[in-house]
C-alpha cells in the first residue's frame, strides 16, 4: 500500500500494484487475495483504474452492462480516446443493440445444441490422439504441446472451416490478442514484430471463399444471406472465432490436466465415473480461470457500495480470478474439488457477454479427458513445471507428465 495520489478518490483504498508485472503473471494469488481483503472497490493507482477482486462486485460488474460499457473496449486502453490496434469485436467489444445479431448468430452456430454433431466425431478425435501419445504403452510427455494445444488444433480449425495451411499462426495471433487487452509492456512488445504478418492471415480466413461449406465460418457467412447478419460483419464475426477459438481451450485444458495430475484421488473418482468429466472442467475452470480479468468503462457515475462510486468515464478491472476463489462465495476456495458444484463462477463470464463458446470449450475438455480416463490409470507431473506470461490468460508453457497405460 502506499500513500493515496491526488486522483485516488475519497474513501476508495489505494494500491499500486502492478498484475501485469512477471512476478504477479507468475503467482497472482498473493496480490488477489490482498485486493479482495482491501474492499469491495481498491484504486490501482499505476494505472488509474478501479480494481474489482470480490464475487459480489465482479458478478454485479459483468450484468451490468447498461452501467459498465464494452463498447470502449474491454482491455485497458480506452477506445474514446485511442485508436484500437484492430477493429474492435461486434461481440467482446459491443453493447446492445449493435451487440444483439452477431450474438445471436454466433450462439445459435457454436451453442450446445449445434454443437452435438460434433459430440462423436470430438470423441473419435481424442481417442485417436490418446492412442496416438500411449502408442508405445505409459509414456512421459509434455502435455502442453502433447494433449493441451495439439486436441483443440486437431478439432476446432476444422470445425470452422479453415484450410489446412496456416493454422499454426492461430495460436500466436491469440496470445497477442489476449496480451493486448493488457498494458503496453513487454509481453505486448514480444508480439509486435509479428502482428502485421498474423493479422494478415487471419483476415484473409475470414474471407467466404477460404471457408469449407457447412461448418462454422460458412454459417455464419449464411446468416448474412438470411440478412441476419451484414455481409461486413460476417467477417468479422469469423475473425472473433479465430481469435478466441484456440489459445482459450488450450489453457483451460492445461488448467485441468494440471488439476488432475497434482490430485491423483481425483483422477481415480474420474476413472470410476467419466461423467464428472464436465463438472470437472468447470471445477478448473473455476480453480485456475484461464481468463483471469478483462476491464470495463462506467457509462454515468456508478454507485457500487455506500458512498463509494466509479465516476462516468472511468476504466474499471474485474479480477475474475480472484472472485473465483473468493471465501465470501466460495466454500475452500482453493480447493479443486470434484464435489463442489462450480455453477455460477465467473471463469466464463457472465449476462449478455458470457462465453458463447464455453460448449465448445466443455465438448474439447469431455472428450479429451473421457478418452484419457478410459485409457490412462494414473496421471502425474514428471518434472518442473513453466507458467506461460500473458496479461489476460493463466497459462502452462510445460506441464511435464507421466501417463501409465490403464
Ligand atoms: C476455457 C475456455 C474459455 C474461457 C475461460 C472463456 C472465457 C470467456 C469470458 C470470461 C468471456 C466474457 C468476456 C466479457 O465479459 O467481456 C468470454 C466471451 C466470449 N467468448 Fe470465451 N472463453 C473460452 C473459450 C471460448 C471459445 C472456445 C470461443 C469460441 C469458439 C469463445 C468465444 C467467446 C466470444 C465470441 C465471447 C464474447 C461473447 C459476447 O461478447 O457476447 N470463448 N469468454
Ligand atoms: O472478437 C474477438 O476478437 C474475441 C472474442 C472473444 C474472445 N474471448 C475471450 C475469452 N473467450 C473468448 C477473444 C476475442
Amino acid at each position: 500500500m502506499t500513500s493515496a495520489p491526488a486522483t485516488a478518490p475519497p474513501g476508495v483504498p489505494t494500491d499500486d500494484a502492478d498484475p501485469f508485472a512477471p512476478d504477479v503473471l507468475e503467482d497472482p494469488l498473493p496480490l488477489h487475495a490482498r485486493l479482495r481483503d482491501a474492499g469491495p472497490v481498491v484504486y490501482l493507482s499505476r494505472y488509474d483504474v478501479y480494481a474489482f477482486a470480490r464475487y459480489e462486485q465482479v458478478n454485479a460488474a459483468l450484468t451490468n452492462w447498461q452501467g459498465f460499457e464494452s463498447g470502449a473496449g474491454v482491455g485497458l486502453s480506452n477506445f474514446r480516446h485511442e485508436k484500437p490496434w484492430r477493429p474492435p469485436s461486434l461481440l467482446l467489444e459491443a453493447d446492445p443493440p449493435r451487440h444483439d445479431a452477431p450474438r445471436r448468430v454466433l450462439s445459435g452456430i457454436v451453442g450446445a445444441r449445434a454443437l452435438r454433431t460434433l459430440r462423436e466425431r470430438w470423441a473419435a478425435a481424442a481417442e485417436d490422439l490418446v492412442d496416438q501419445v500411449l502408442a508405445g504403452g505409459s509414456t512421459e510427455l509434455d502435455a502442453v504441446p502433447a494433449l493441451a494445444q495439439a486436441f483443440p488444433l486437431r478439432v476446432f480449425p476444422d470445425a470452422v472451416g479453415l484450410p489446412p495451411e496456416g493454422r499454426e499462426n492461430l495460436l500466436p495471433y491469440g496470445d497477442h490478442a489476449f496480451n493486448a487487452f493488457g498494458p503496453s509492456n513487454d509481453l505486448v512488445a514480444k508480439g509486435a514484430p509479428r502482428v502485421a504478418e498474423l493479422s494478415a492471415w487471419v483476415n484473409a480466413r475470414c474471407a467466404r471463399e477460404e471457408l469449407a461449406p457447412d461448418r462454422f465460418g460458412a454459417r455464419i457467412w449464411g446468416a448474412a444471406d438470411r440478412g441476419e447478419i451484414t455481409y461486413e460483419q460476417a467477417p468479422l464475426v469469423v475473425r472473433s472465432l479465430l481469435t478466441a477459438g484456440v489459445d482459450t481451450t488450450v489453457h483451460g485444458l492445461g488448467a485441468v490436466l494440471y488439476a488432475f495430475a497434482t490430485h491423483p484421488e481425483h483422477w481415480a473418482r474420474l476413472r470410476s465415473d467419466p461423467r464428472l468429466a464436465r463438472v470437472a472442467f468447470d471445477e478448473a475452470v473455476r480453480w485456475e480461470s484461464p481468463v483471469q480479468t478483462f476491464f470495463r468503462t462506467a457509462t454515468t457515475d456508478v454507485a457500487i457500495t455506500d458512498g463509494v462510486e466509479v465516476p462516468a468515464g472511468r476504466k474499471i478491472l474485474m479480477f475474475l480470478a480472484a472472485a473465483n476463489r473468493d471465501p465470501r462465495r466460495w466454500t475452500d476456495p482453493d480447493a479443486f474439488d470434484l464435489s463442489r458444484d462450480p455453477s455460477g463462477h465467473v471463469g466464463f463470464g457472465m449476462g449478455i457477454h458470457q462465453c458463447v463458446g464455453q460448449h465448445v470449450a466443455r465438448l474439447e475438455a469431455e472428450a479429451l479427458l473421457t478418452a484419457l480416463a478410459r485409457r490412462v490409470a494414473t496421471i502425474e507431473l514428471a518434472g518442473p513445471t513453466r507458467r506461460h506470461h500473458n496479461n489476460t490468460l493463466r497459462a502452462w508453457e510445460s506441464l511435464p507428465m507421466r501417463l501409465r497405460e490403464a
